[in-house]
């Protein structure tokens, strides 16, 4: 199956020169969470609207359900909806009608019904004669979503869905974006926040300093978490593993001090204790141990210290 969304080669410099994008290749499929990682500044809102073809990039190539965003800006633009970061709302107006008049600007018919399922979708529907300055900032969030899926798109692109709001607010924002999986639609987040991530993407991407650094499933990148090292001083150096160790996941430091043991936390057996036993029938004395785990923090923080 091709991919709904197709990123070749992108790039973009803003006036003056700064290279926002750096030739970002990204293809998503159809009905999957992806989240996109990066610390402020990295280039996700860039990426973001250069994607929904309102920044205009200084070269490579967006297709949305086959639609190039420069060409055919008005058949890709009709596939996706957009939540923006900040809260642009008309705070005189009532809820249902901003969202329809949304679903309007897209020449959508008129149909109260489909906004009105929406909005009882995003738990808003008592509030829909509401004007929006009654609404709490969490409710202003959700008629963001309600205006971007008004007018029916196939991909949603959600720009920091939950920044600033409230540990309960998000876990509810993310119950909103698995209910809106369900219902097909293909969703792109950015995020600062890692635990967003873990809890809702099929797919991480890491972006600085306008690069992707990496895009792996979630349960590839959480496997990895399930990993943890076993640091083993030895009290002498040695040259080498012994070989009645081959059947351990070892690795030597380069002064023959240290050796480190990976293994799977989640397996019913660490194999700890039975290579301790063996390390010590190879003549290996050992003289501290400790252990590490590595988080998708880690892993985070590593990509971007490396790319420093
Ligand atoms: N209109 C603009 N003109 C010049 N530079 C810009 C413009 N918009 C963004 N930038 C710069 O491009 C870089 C990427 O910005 P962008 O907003 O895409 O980052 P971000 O990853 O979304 O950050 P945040 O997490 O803070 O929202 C930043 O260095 C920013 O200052």
């Amino acid at each position: 199956m091709s991919p709904i969304v197709s990123v070749k080669n992108l790039r973009k410099s803003y006036a003056g020169g700064f290279e926002a994008l750096k030739s970002v290749n990204l293809d998503i499929e159809e009905g999957e969470i992806l989240a996109l990682l990066g610390p402020n500044g990295a280039g996700k809102t860039t990426l973001i609207s250069t994607i929904c073809g309102i920044t205009v990039p200084t070269s490579g190539t967006v297709t949305v359900g086959g639609h190039d965003t420069q060409t055919a800006f008005r058949a890709a633009r009709n596939l996706i909806g957009l939540v923006p970061q900040e809260i642009n709302l008309e705070p005189f107006e009532t809820v249902m009608n901003t969202v329809s008049f949304s679903r309007g600007l897209f020449g959508k018919k008129k149909d109260d019904a489909f906004v009105e399922d929406i909005l009882r979708k995003l738990s808003l529907h008592d509030k829909k004669d509401n004007k929006i300055m009654m609404l709490s900032g969490g409710m202003k969030r959700r008629v963001l979503i309600a205006k971007a899926l008004s007018h029916e798109p196939k991909v949603l692109f959600l720009d920091e869905p939950t920044a600033g709001v409230d540990v309960e607010l998000r876990k509810d924002m993310w119950d909103v974006v698995a209910d809106l999986k369900a219902s097909g639609v293909t969703i792109i987040l950015t995020t600062h926040y890692i635990e967003e991530a873990e809890a809702i993407a099929d797919r991480v991407g890491v972006i600085n300093k306008g690069e992707i650094l990496l895009v792996q499933d979630k349960s590839d990148l959480m496997r990895q978490l399930g990993q943890k090292q076993l640091k083993i001083e030895l009290n002498e150096a040695t040259s080498r593993i012994p070989d009645a160790l081959s059947a351990y996941d070892l690795s030597l430091s380069d002064d023959g001090l240290m050796l480190t043991y990976s293994y799977d936390t989640k397996a019913e057996r660490t194999g700890i204790t039975t290579l301790l036993n063996e390390l010590q029938a190879a003549g290996l004395q050992l003289k501290d141990l400790q252990t590490a785990q590595s988080s998708l923090e880690d892993i985070f923080v590593g990509l971007v210290k490396e790319k420093a």
